[in-house]
């Protein structure tokens, strides 16, 4: 895929993607996460899971610089702080869970979006801008809805322009907030290849959060089990998908049994006498 320039402030592969320390949170007085210490290194894939209100989504949103909580935050080095706005963008890019979708707005409009940090104030995008884009789409499975209105979109299509519009972005760190649960598993499964493949190709890092434990675990090298605002596990897929830690903090019932990458977590219904 072509890719813009690559950012100046991204530092050799030693030097952690996040690093996090004593992240601490309050949303309206609300404490939502405390103590978290998270390192990402440059390429991992680390999901982070965990129930409904953990503070997944807090977590995405601190670290991609859309909280006020940067102290505590550092990417490629640098601290967020002393990162500006469209430094940033070329550094990290977000797939929150319900984006604001403009009203009226084109489907290619959108994607370019992306595009903006390499585009100068006041000035068009390049041929360079669209060739990302149209490629972006294709891969998507979006070819013949360039000109398609967003709203007019099934949640499944929507779901897959705002992970182009973040790849637009070229930015080396993905932040991925629920990126496939509207979709299907054909899908699903098409969108996460191909992340895995930027990934290994070209040196993506990626943090993402999943209701879907069987396909976290596929894709994850690391695992981040959050409890209340607060890290409870942390590991391989193997050491965190486990039935004791996921009975415990989801108080569900499953079974896990090996599977070709990684465990597959079974949700039982409970038995009755
Ligand atoms: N402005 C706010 N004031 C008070 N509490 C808030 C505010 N915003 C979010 N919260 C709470 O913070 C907690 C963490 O929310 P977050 O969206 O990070 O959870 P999550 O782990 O992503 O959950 P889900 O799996 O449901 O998406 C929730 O209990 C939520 O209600």
């Amino acid at each position: 895929m072509t890719r813009p320039e690559v950012p100046a402030v991204v530092s050799p592969a030693e030097v952690p993607a996040v690093e996090v320390r004593g992240l601490q949170v309050k949303l309206d007085g609300v404490p939502i996460l405390a103590g978290i210490d998270l390192t990402v290194r440059s390429g991992e894939w680390v999901t982070v899971i965990g129930p409904n209100g953990a503070g997944k989504s807090t977590l995405l949103r601190a670290v991609g610089g859309l909280l006020p909580a940067p102290d505590a935050v550092r990417l490629f080095g640098t601290p967020l702080r002393d990162l500006r706005r469209r430094e940033r963008a070329r550094v990290v890019a977000t797939v929150a869970q319900s984006p604001v979708v403009p009203p009226g707005m084109a489907v290619l409009d959108y994607v370019l979006l992306g595009r903006n940090p390499y585009i100068p104030p006041l000035g068009r995008e390049s041929a360079t801008d669209l060739a990302v884009v149209h490629e972006l789409l294709d891969r998507l499975d979006l070819g013949g809805f360039h000109g398609r209105e967003l709203a007019t979109l099934s949640g499944g299509e929507r779901q897959r322009v705002f992970l182009a519009r973040a790849l637009a972005q070229g930015a080396t760190l993905l932040l991925l907030d629920e990126p496939t649960s509207a979709l299907d598993i054909g899908h699903q499964q098409e969108v996460l290849e191909l992340v895995d493949q930027l990934r290994r190709t070209e040196g993506l890092t990626v943090v993402a959060t999943m209701h879907d434990l069987s396909i976290a675990g596929e894709y994850a090298d690391r695992m981040v089990l959050l409890a209340n605002g607060r890290i409870a596990a942390t590991g391989t897929p193997d050491q965190v998908l486990t039935e004791d830690l996921l009975s415990h903090h989801y108080r569900a019932h499953v079974t896990v049994i090996p599977g070709p990458h990684g465990p597959l977590v079974l949700p039982t219904r409970p038995s009755h006498p």
